[in-house]
């Protein structure tokens, strides 16, 4: 196997490779970029005109995710999986990865889209040197755009396998994205209705890909990820790199069931507290007149919409962040 397969190691270990640029017996190019960083190149004969980011470990105890994204590498620097896509595999947050831990600092998907500039460590410089190699990934015109950024969740959740899909003034969500979720095994779909600072809202907002954080299940430690059903998910990007993807369209949306944001809850202050139980489950549904939560100054947080559900509920962020979302079902005619 060509050692630059291997890149999972090598941030793991903290080692930069002595050589940047490999080449697969087929003619792919691979080429080390920077700590976590794999950029590979097909063959521009067998080029399908796809650049496809694969980001996993924004978030560092999240490893069902960084083991999909080391198989696919090994099966590329083994040749047995032969890319026709332009892809760019990120490994997000290496000093996070290697200590097991969701961050070390500061959450680095809550300082894209610049938000980083106003913060100081080794997560804002990361979250900026993300930007710049994902933005020249995707400088090249004429070519499709997709971002997957694989996340694991706190918590279980009533809905295992989901996406949230970023928000952008007059960008219309695209049918046959929804329709290529469903059929890599994407039970739902949550659309944002503004713009954020996680690194799918940069690459969606900033750099014109179609792009969605994907949530796949609960997160473990490396290894014990035996619970985190994978499958269908890698044989659609399988098919998706080697430019052998089934045809999907718009009516491929069957039993994807969608929601909307309704509300962020936002921690203001340390007398924040969220009255849920500590073992609830990301979709609980939630009755019209409950109280969710409290912060100072008397703000009360009831629920006032038919149907809400909780999701990504955590009285633990830092003050000034999301305590959870709270998100309603909506239909189809929502997507425009
Ligand atoms: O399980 C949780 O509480 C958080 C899971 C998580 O990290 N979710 C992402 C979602 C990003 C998005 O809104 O697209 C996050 O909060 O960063
Ligand atoms: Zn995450």
């Amino acid at each position: 196997m060509l050692a630059l397969g291997k890149l999972l190691e090598l941030t793991l270990a903290g080692h930069e490779p002595a050589a940047k640029i490999q080449l697969t017996p087929e003619g792919a190019r691979l080429r080390w970029l920077a700590e976590g960083a794999l950029e590979i190149t097909p063959p521009v004969a067998s080029d399908s005109g796809l650049d496809l980011l694969l980001s996993a470990g924004i978030h560092g105890n999240e490893t069902a995710p960084i083991e999909l994204l080391d198989r696919l590498l090994h099966a590329i620097a083994r040749g047995e999986l032969k890319p026709r896509a332009r892809m760019l595999f990120l490994f997000g947050n290496p000093l996070a990865i290697r200590k097991g831990e969701r961050y070390l600092e500061q959450d680095i998907n809550r300082l894209f889209n610049g938000r980083h500039e106003l913060q100081v460590g080794a997560e804002a410089m990361r979250a900026c040197e993300l930007e710049h190699l994902a933005a020249g990934f995707f400088s090249k015109p004429g070519r499709t755009r997709l971002h997957y950024d694989l996340h694991t969740a706190i918590r279980a959740s009533k809905i295992e396998q989901f996406a949230l899909y970023p928000w952008h003034e007059g960008r219309v969500r695209s049918k046959r994205e929804l329709a290529r979720l469903n059929a890599a095994g994407i039970d739902a779909v949550l659309l944002h209705n503004k713009s954020s600072t996680t690194f799918s809202a940069y690459t969606y907002s900033q750099l014109e890909a179609e792009a969605f954080t994907l949530e796949l299940g609960k997160a473990r430690a490396f290894g014990q990820n035996q619970q985190v059903n994978l499958d269908r998910l890698e044989q659609r990007l399988h098919c998706i790199i080697e430019g052998s993807e089934p045809d999907v369209d718009d009516a491929g949306l069957d039993g994807l069931q969608l929601f909307a944001v309704a509300r962020e809850i936002i921690k203001h202050s340390d007398a924040f507290q969220l009255h849920l139980p500590a073992d609830i489950e990301n979709f609980s549904e939630l009755p019209v007149g409950y109280l969710l939560a409290e912060d100072l100054s008397d703000t009360r947080w009831e629920i006032e919409e038919q149907g809400a559900r909780i999701i990504f509920p955590n009285p633990r962020v830092k003050n000034g962040l999301r305590a959870g979302i709270l998100i309603v079902p909506v239909d189809a005619s929502e997507l425009g």
